[in-house]
């Protein structure tokens, strides 16, 4: 479980990105945090693995207060996956995957194992292992940054904007497959995108955002659409001019636009 306790945050220089925000994502289950540029996302999101402490209020894990805790144990018990994958570019993909596991004292042959493990699990191909992150494309270095936020077996995922730098086609592949990791792994997931399509995909708590991370309003992506909160919400998730609506299709709540073509499933919960 994580938990925002009316937390606050003004830099040193005057600006204040995050008013004064309160949220519990539940254990297991993908919340997403959902705003235009510079509305607070990534302030929020890097509080709870302490890379920005809140100027007031707190950040809890669990029973823990983050602000308790020591900020590099922390960091490497939460796994982060950010836009750019973020890879070490003079180590090859297994070393970058088994980074943690081997500063936690794992043997490097067991950790190397494991990286090939992981390998598999997000769909890439092994025989990868011994490239660089520049022999990579896109899509398969945000594959393997996702690989390497799940090496040290995390409860929490922390995901900024990942999927935001591929082009669509592969960013479909990369949702899906993280729907299926999810269903599988069932880990505790804060996504912060911009991207409506892909928020009411994955999460299944979804905050729209204004400036200063004020919730404009939160809840199963089915009530978003169905109900937004005033015209702000309506016009960011493109309501009106897309015309999304939710049907259930074969048993399944689906999400389908104007031209009747399901654009995604709304997540039942991972329960
Ligand atoms: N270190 C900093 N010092 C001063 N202001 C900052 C700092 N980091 C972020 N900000 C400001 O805080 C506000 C929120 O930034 P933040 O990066 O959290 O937004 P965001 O919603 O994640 O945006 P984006 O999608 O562009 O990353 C912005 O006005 C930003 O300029």
């Amino acid at each position: 479980m994580i938990r925002f306790d009316h937390v606050h945050k003004r830099f040193p220089d005057g600006t204040v990105a995050v008013e004064d925000f309160s949220l519990e994502v539940p254990s297991h289950q993908v919340a997403v945090l959902l705003g235009s540029s510079g509305c607070g996302k990534t302030t929020l999101m890097r509080m709870v693995n302490r890379m920005v402490d809140p100027t007031s209020g707190s950040v809890w894990i669990d029973d823990d207060n983050v602000a308790d805790l020591d900020p590099v144990a922390l960091r490497r018990r939460i796994g982060y996956v950010m836009q750019s994958a973020g890879l070490l570019p003079h180590r090859t993909v297994a070393d970058n995957v088994a980074t943690v596991p081997v500063l936690e004292g794992s043997p490097r042959r067991a950790a190397r194992r494991r990286a090939l493990e992981l390998l598999e699990l997000v769909g890439l191909d092994p025989g990868i292992a011994d490239r660089y992150p520049s022999q990579l494309s896109g899509g398969q270095r945000q594959r393997v940054g996702v690989a390497r936020a799940l090496a040290a077996d995390p409860n929490i995922l922390l995901m900024d904007e990942p999927f935001g730098a591929v082009d669509p086609v592969v960013r479909r592949d990369l949702q899906r497959e993280l729907q299926r990791i999810q269903a599988d792994l069932g880990k505790t997931i804060l996504f912060v995108t911009h991207d409506v399509d892909e928020a009411f995909l994955l999460g299944s708590n979804v905050l729209v955002l204004r400036k200063g991370a004020e919730v404009a309003q939160s809840g199963e992506p089915s009530q978003i659409m169905a109900h937004p909160a005033d015209d702000f919400v309506a016009e960011f998730i493109g309501g009106p001019r897309r015309r999304l609506h939710t049907e259930t299709r074969d048993g399944v709540q689906a999400v389908i636009d104007a031209e009747g073509r399901v654009t995604g499933f709304v997540d039942q919960g991972a329960g």
